[in-house]
């Protein structure tokens, strides 16, 4: 095996939704994953070998079948080219189908390990067009890619994307429980119609939640982390839901949300409160019997970063 080229690939964790922002709006956080990627050998046979390292590590595919991997190929398939044969590791720093965006480090860090391994052949905004349809939404692979928070607008062939300023006494807190609930499962709840006051509802919250975001302005915060195109449906898949809601509206949060598809919870907070939000909704979880890891975390300006060596 040569070890001449060494790529590694750090992507952060996203926050999708923020509450009305369904599919469309989503912000990176200071939680990594990261992916190394060695050149090997060209053999007769195309195996690939991946190791993986982290709490949940038991928990990921080694074969052709792990997600970070099948980004890869698609990269090359893309290209019209052969992939070459490579050695990957894997650094879990984000737990698993949580809510954080996992599948959107592991889509792009595939995509962006290819493109450097390939020779830089892409743009971003051409890693980006693949990686949303590998998702099948913007919302968390744009931020992880670009960092910070990202409204994602438009179709395959034609997304705009705008940034939304983020005032820095806005701080996410994130209350991640012990289990696990699946993009999957929480997207088959979800109904395939809704109706207009409800559409309404949710437009008018984007509007505020984006000058609330850019403001810190409490009262708007307050009202626009509300939602009733996905929540409604979700919170029953999501054990200890409304008590750890009114634990943190009670301790001072703005307002609280589902994180991406859930379960992890997410609220917002000033900087003085953030600390005893936190403890209140570990307390409260603790009192239905869920264990959580609750962080203050801070936006992730810088999104996917590339290092190489060799
Ligand atoms: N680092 C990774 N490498 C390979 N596959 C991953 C990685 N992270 C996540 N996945 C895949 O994505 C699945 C979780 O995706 P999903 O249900 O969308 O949850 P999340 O909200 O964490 O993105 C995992 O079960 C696994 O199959
Ligand atoms: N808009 C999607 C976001 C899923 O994000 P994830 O981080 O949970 O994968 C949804 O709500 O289904």
């Amino acid at each position: 095996m040569t070890n001449d080229k060494i790529i590694t690939i750090t992507v952060p964790a996203t926050t999708a939704n923020l509450g009305p922002g369904f599919d469309c709006m989503g912000a990176a956080l200071t939680l990594y994953n990261q992916f190394h990627f060695t050149l090997l050998p060209k053999t007769e046979t195309d195996t690939v070998e991946i190791t993986v390292k982290g709490t949940e590590a038991h928990k990921v595919s080694l074969d052709k079948n792990n997600l970070l991997y099948q980004s890869f190929i698609k990269l090359y398939q893309h290209l019209g080219k052969t992939p070459p044969r490579v050695a990957i590791e894997i650094q879990l720093g984000i737990p698993l189908a949580r809510g954080l965006g996992s599948s959107a480090t592991a889509i792009v860090g595939g995509l962006v390990g290819a493109n450097q391994l390939a020779g830089t052949p892409l743009d971003v905004s051409e890693i980006m067009e693949l990686a949303i349809t590998l998702e099948g939404h913007p919302d968390n692979v744009v931020p992880a890619l670009l960092g910070n928070c990202q409204l994602s607008v438009g179709e395959a062939g034609n997304w705009q994307i705008c940034e939304i300023p983020w005032n820095s006494n806005v701080v996410p807190v994130v209350a991640i429980p012990d289990f696990e609930l699946s993009t999957e499962e929480a997207r088959s709840v979800l109904p395939s119609q809704i109706n207009r006051s409800d559409a309404i509802f949710n437009i008018a919250r984007l509007g505020l939640l984006v000058r609330g975001l850019e403001t810190g302005r409490a009262d708007w915060l307050r009202m626009a982390m509300e939602d009733k195109l996905h929540q409604p449906y979700r919170q029953g898949l999501i054990r200890g839901y409304e008590t750890v809601k009114s634990a943190a509206l009670s301790a001072g949060a703005y307002g609280m949300v589902i994180s991406g598809a859930g379960p992890t919870l997410l609220a917002f907070s000033n900087k003085e409160q953030a600390e005893s939000i936190a403890s209140a909704m570990t307390e409260a979880w603790k009192s239905e019997g869920v264990s959580a890891e609750v962080r203050s975390l801070f936006i992730d300006t810088q999104g996917t970063k590339v290092t190489s060596i060799g």
